[in-house]
C-alpha cells in the first residue's frame, strides 16, 4: 500500500492523522470521457472517441469500485472492444501488481509492467497520488482516460452504442434525478461507508461510519420490500453500484471492516435482491470471491497482522430469489 509522491514510489499507508481518525478517500485524477464522437465529456479534454479494440481496462477482480466497470462491460457487450488486464489481489508495499500465481490474474497484457504505478508514470512522470483501480487506458494516444469508475460506467452505458447496437440504458433521462439522489446516499454511507468503518483509527469515527453503513442498510430492506429496483421497475446504475458492496459484506466487511450489526443473510429483501442481481445474465463471471478475500484480508496487514484469510462464510447466491412477486419493465 503507497502512492507516488512526484514519480516515486513510496510505501506508506492511509493517514488518517489530520481527519480524527476517519478515513478521507482521494479524488480521482484522471476525468477524461470517452464518446462517441471524439467531442469532449463533463471532463476533462476530448480526442477520446470510441473504437473497438482502442481502449483497455486495468481491473481487480476484489475491488468494488473496478467491479462496476466489468458489469458495465458485460452488460453493453463491450468483452470484444474493451480488452482487460487484471491485477494480483495482493495489494503490498509496491501497491496492485501483476503477479500471476493466482487463478484469474492476467499479468499487464499491454505492456508487461510489474505494478500498477507503472502505467501512472507512463501517462504522467511526475504523477503524485494515489494509485487505483479501475484505469482506463487509451492504446492510441498511450494515455490514461480515466480512474474513476463512476464515471467511466457513465461512458461504457452509452459511448460504444453505434458500435455495438447494444441500447440498455442504465442510466435513462427519466430516472437521472432518482439515480443520482440515491447514489448520493448510498456511496457515502454504504459503498464508502464500509471503508469508512474499516479503516477507521479511532472509535468515533468507526462508530460514526458504522451507524449511518446500518441506518442506510435499513433503509433499503425497507424500500425493497416492495421496489424491485432501488430506482422502481426497472434495474440501473444505481442497483449495479450497490450490488458491488452487498456481494462482498458478508463474506468480507462484517469481520474484517468489523461491520458487524448484521449481515444482509438477515435482511429478508436485501438477501433477495442481491441474489437476483448476482443471477443475472453475465454477472456471475464477474464475482471473484477467491480474489475478494484474498485481497482484503491478506492485503491489509494493520488491520488482519497475520494473514489468515477465513474459510467462510458458507453461503449460496444462485439460491431461488422472490423478487418475481414485484413489478418490473
Ligand atoms: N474513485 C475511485 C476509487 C477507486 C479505489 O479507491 N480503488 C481502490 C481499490 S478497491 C484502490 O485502488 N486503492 C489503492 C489505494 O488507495 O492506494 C473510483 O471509484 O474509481
Amino acid at each position: 500500500m503507497g502512492l507516488l509522491v512526484d514519480g516515486k514510489w513510496q510505501d506508506q499507508w492511509y493517514d488518517t492523522g489530520e481527519s480524527n481518525g476517519a478515513f478521507v478517500r482521494e479524488g480521482a485524477q484522471f476525468r477524461n470521457w470517452i464518446t462517441a464522437d471524439g467531442a469532449p465529456g463533463p471532463s476533462g479534454e476530448g480526442g477520446f472517441k470510441a473504437e473497438e479494440g482502442r481502449y483497455h481496462l486495468y481491473v481487480s477482480l476484489a475491488c468494488p469500485w473496478a467491479h462496476r466497470t466489468l458489469i458495465f462491460r458485460q452488460l453493453k457487450g463491450l468483452e470484444s472492444l474493451i480488452s482487460i488486464s487484471v491485477v494480483h489481489p495482493d495489494m503490498l508495499e509496491n501497491g496492485w501488481a501483476f503477479g500471476r500465481d493466482m487463478a484469474g490474474t492476467t499479468g499487464d497484457t499491454l505492456f508487461g509492467h510489474d505494478y500498477l504505478h507503472q502505467l501512472y508514470t507512463r501517462d504522467t512522470p511526475q504523477y503524485s497520488g494515489r494509485v487505483t483501480v479501475p484505469l482506463l487506458w487509451d492504446k492510441e494516444r498511450e494515455r490514461i482516460v480515466s480512474n474513476e469508475s463512476s464515471e467511466i460506467i457513465r461512458m461504457l452505458n452509452s459511448a460504444f452504442d453505434d458500435l455495438t447496437g447494444n441500447r440498455l440504458d442504465l442510466y435513462p433521462t427519466d430516472l437521472r434525478e432518482t439515480i443520482d439522489r440515491l447514489n448520493r446516499r448510498i456511496y457515502e454511507e454504504v459503498n464508502n461507508g464500509v471503508y469508512r468503518a474499516g479503516f477507521a483509527t479511532t472509535q468515533r469515527a468507526y462508530e460514526e461510519a458504522v451507524v449511518a453503513l446500518f441506518g442506510a442498510l435499513d433503509w433499503l430492506e425497507l424500500h425493497l420490500a416492495d421496489h424491485r429496483y432501488l430506482a422502481g421497475e426497472r434495474i440501473t446504475e444505481a442497483d449495479w453500484r450497490l450490488f458491488t458492496t452487498l456481494v462482498r459484506f458478508d463474506a468480507v466487511y462484517v469481520g474484517h471492516f468489523k461491520c458487524n450489526l448484521r449481515r444482509i443473510a438477515d435482511y429478508t429483501h436485501l438477501s433477495h435482491y442481491l441474489r437476483e442481481l448476482y443471477q443475472w445474465p453475465g454477472v456471475s463471471v464477474t464475482v471473484d470471491m477467491q480474489h475478494i478475500k484474498r485481497h482484503y484480508y491478506y492485503s491489509h496487514g494493520q488491520i488482519n497482522p497475520t494473514r489468515v484469510i477465513p474459510v467462510g462464510p458458507l453461503f449460496d447466491l444462485s439460491a431461488p430469489h422472490d423478487r418475481g412477486r414485484l413489478e418490473s419493465l
